[in-house]
Formats: C-alpha cells, sequence, structure tokens
C-alpha cells in the first residue's frame, strides 16, 4: 500500500483533494504515473500535452523519473510557472533544474520548452513570457510546490499580483532571489489539473493552514476541475 488516503476539501472556493504517501518513492512514482496519464489523455483528446512545471526542490526526483519514461516526447510543451532573476545558466534557475534533471535527455523538439528569460530582469521577462502565453488555451497540467509560509509559483504571502496580466515581474521575494517572474493566479488556475507536491515536515505548518481555511497564496490556486495535492511526510491534521 503506498498511498494512505484521499480526502476532499472545499476551503475559499478551491476544491482540493488531499492525497497522502507513504514513501518518497511511493510519491514520487504517483506523480509520475498521473503525469504520463494526463499526458496520453490529452495528446489522444487534443494532439499535444502542455504542462507548466514547478520550481525549487522537491518535483527533481520526478523530473529525474521522467527522464527514463516513455512518451510520445514531440506532442509535449513545456512552461514554468515562475523563474528566479539570475543568469540563464546559474545553478538556481528552475529552467535549468528542469533541463538537467529531463528535458535534456528526452526528444521534446526545443521550440517546445518555454524557459522564462528572467535573465532579462522581472519586467522585461515577464513581457517576454506573458507574450509567449498569449493565445494559449487551457494548460493541461500544472505542477506546483507550496512554501513553508504557504508560497505558491512566485505568489508570496502580503504580496499583491495583478492578475490582469498572464505573467508578472516579482520584487522583494522572501525567498531569494528576490526579483523574479511569475505566471499570474488567475492564469495558473486556467488549467485542466493542478498536482502541488508537497513533501517534508517543513510544510507542516502551511499544510495546517491551508486545511483549516488560511487563505495562504496556494488558496488563490482555483481550477474548475480542483487541485490535488499530493503530500509525504506531513500530518493533515
Ligand atoms: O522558485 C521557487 O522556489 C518555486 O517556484 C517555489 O514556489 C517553490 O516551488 C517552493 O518554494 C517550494 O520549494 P521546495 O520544493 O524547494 O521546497
Amino acid at each position: 500500500m503506498t498511498k494512505n488516503s484521499t480526502q476532499s476539501l472545499v476551503l475559499n472556493g478551491q476544491i482540493s483533494r488531499w492525497h497522502t504517501f507513504t514513501s518518497q518513492q511511493a510519491i514520487n512514482e504517483a506523480t509520475l504515473q498521473r503525469i504520463l496519464a494526463l499526458a496520453e489523455e490529452a495528446i489522444a483528446a487534443r494532439g499535444a500535452f502542455t504542462i507548466v512545471l514547478a520550481g525549487g526542490n522537491t518535483p527533481k526526483q520526478v523530473y529525474e523519473l521522467l527522464r527514463h519514461a516513455k512518451a510520445d516526447w514531440s506532442k509535449w510543451h513545456v512552461y514554468h510557472n515562475d523563474d528566479r532573476c539570475l543568469p540563464a545558466d546559474h545553478p538556481e534557475r528552475n529552467s535549468l533544474m528542469a533541463r538537467q534533471a529531463w528535458l535534456d535527455h528526452v526528444a521534446i523538439p526545443a521550440d517546445q520548452i518555454h524557459d522564462i528569460p528572467a535573465e532579462r530582469g522581472p519586467v522585461e521577462g515577464a513581457a517576454a513570457y506573458a507574450k509567449t502565453l498569449q493565445g494559449l488555451g487551457e494548460f493541461d497540467l500544472v505542477l506546483l510546490g507550496l512554501g513553508e509560509d504557504g508560497h505558491t509559483a512566485s505568489l508570496f504571502p502580503g504580496h499583491t499580483w495583478d492578475d490582469s496580466v498572464d505573467a508578472f515581474p516579482v520584487y522583494n521575494s522572501p525567498k531569494p532571489p528576490a526579483e523574479r517572474v511569475s505566471i499570474s493566479a488567475r492564469r495558473l488556475s486556467h488549467t485542466r489539473a493542478v498536482i502541488f507536491l508537497v513533501t517534508g515536515a517543513g510544510k507542516q505548518e502551511a499544510v495546517n493552514n491551508w486545511r483549516s481555511g488560511v487563505a495562504i497564496p496556494a488558496t488563490v490556486i482555483k481550477p474548475a476541475n480542483g487541485v490535488d495535492v499530493y503530500v509525504f511526510g506531513v500530518a493533515l491534521n
């Protein structure tokens, strides 16, 4: 048995389904299988699969599993939900992590991998990415992480963000670096599926707040089909 339970909640207008796993391997494998299943569905239905990647450390092991997966990579289109305003080859860049762990090792056409040009700075990078996203319909899957303070993507507590645009500049991020580019909450919510990947005791307080109705930034992600939250090493009190 690799999964403990699934519970559904409706809080702050967000539908969330909580899936707890009994090991890091189990949560990684379940995430991999769900991504591949959603890709097959999307490609069968619409001839393409559009995925928006999470940054940070948590998803890296899943990206490493994707490196060895069998998929019709020619139909995959990859975006990022945020990135840090650092040089493109900086080890802290989310896009570099995804390329090294996975994208450099599979045959997704180069023009179907859309890094955020965050090296151009928050304003230019956001404007360029908003152009990249223009006219793109519903995403098929958005992967998201959760920060200890309840942030997701680069939507931080106490910040305001412009939901009239698809991508926006971030300043004074409490998680270094201070300057970033993020897809907006509204645009991240325009998706057929969301998986939050949440592991480790450090996320316990954020999960407790989320599940007790505190409007942490993760709660602004409100796709019509709700969000799936995959957790390991965090108690669902
Ligand atoms: O640029 C980033 O860091 C991410 O966009 C951020 O939202 C991340 O997903 C969370 O902070 C969780 O990070 P970990 O997975 O490293 O805990």
